[in-house]
């Protein structure tokens, strides 16, 4: 469903992604992993077509969507979660979630718009697969941090896309809620392909799947959660050790 074929984004001269590519089939999920500045961030910034690729493409399901921008490319089905819960917190959990769903995706026509009996239902499924059907009433502004960042997670399901890119979703949690998170984003794989950026391998065994290692901008490693912890270019890596320095 994605391809991602060697991408280079060059920022005055330095290369933040250097010749990059990976796949992602649909209904997968892959775990994107490498140390500080790898340009993991960068990289889910070029899918959704914020940042421009000096070379190389991205093609979603066999259309090459590099050069589109990024309403274009939201609209073929990609939504990003950022790490700062982007909820609105004067409006409750449901209506979050019901501006989400909105077909047109311009929230400013959801106020006093009828929620139709759809949509009603498709946010009652939504709040069950978070978790926060007794929040449903609660405004936004009040949940708890993870709280808050599940329902981004509904938020970016609502929207009905078929890529979700998630980036550092267990932020400032602590491992109950890092568990719920990781069975959460489980949950809705099949129907929703997930690309996951984070650093808690804890998290990331949790999840289970494959993982793709970056560093400085390149291709490093792909496997399962055990081959990539036990690799010892990894650890390299993630110890801050350069090539040049192990040998
Ligand atoms: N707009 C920009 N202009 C110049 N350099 C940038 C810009 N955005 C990112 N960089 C640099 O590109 C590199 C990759 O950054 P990026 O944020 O993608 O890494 P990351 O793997 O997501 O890191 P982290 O895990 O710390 O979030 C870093 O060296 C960063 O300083």
């Amino acid at each position: 469903m994605l391809k991602v074929d060697g991408i280079t984004v060059d920022f005055d001269g330095f290369k933040a992604i250097d010749n990059f590519s990976m796949t992602l089939e649909r209904g997968q999920l892959r775990v994107l992993i490498g140390p500080n500045g790898a340009g993991k961030s960068t990289l889910c910034d070029t899918i959704i077509g914020r940042v421009r690729a000096a070379s190389g493409h991205v093609w979603l399901n066999g259309e090459d969507i590099t050069a589109l921008p990024e309403f274009e490319i939201v609209r073929r089905g990609i939504c990003r979660k950022f790490q700062t819960p982007g909820v609105l917190p004067s409006l409750t959990v449901r209506d979050n979630l019901a501006l989400a769903a909105r077909r047109d995706r311009r929230w400013w026509t959801g106020f006093g718009h009828a929620v139709d009996a759809t949509e009603r239902v498709r946010v009652d499924e939504i709040l069950a697969a978070i978790g926060l059907e007794d929040r449903a009433t609660t405004l936004a502004g009040l949940l708890a941090h993870g709280e808050k960042q599940w329902l981004e997670i509904g938020m970016v399901v609502a929207t009905g896309a078929e890529l979700l890119l998630l980036d550092e979703p267990t932020a400032g949690m602590g491992p109950n809620e890092t568990s719920r998170t990781a069975k959460l984003i489980k949950s809705l794989l099949g129907k929703h392909a997930v690309l996951v950026i984070d650093h808690d391998m804890k998290f990331v065994e949790e999840l289970g799947g494959k993982v793709t290692v970056m560093h400085q901008g390149k291709f490093l490693k792909q496997g399962t959660v055990e081959q990539i912890r036990n690799d010892p270019d990894v650890a390299a890596v993630y110890l801050g050790r350069s090539e040049r320095e192990e040998a």
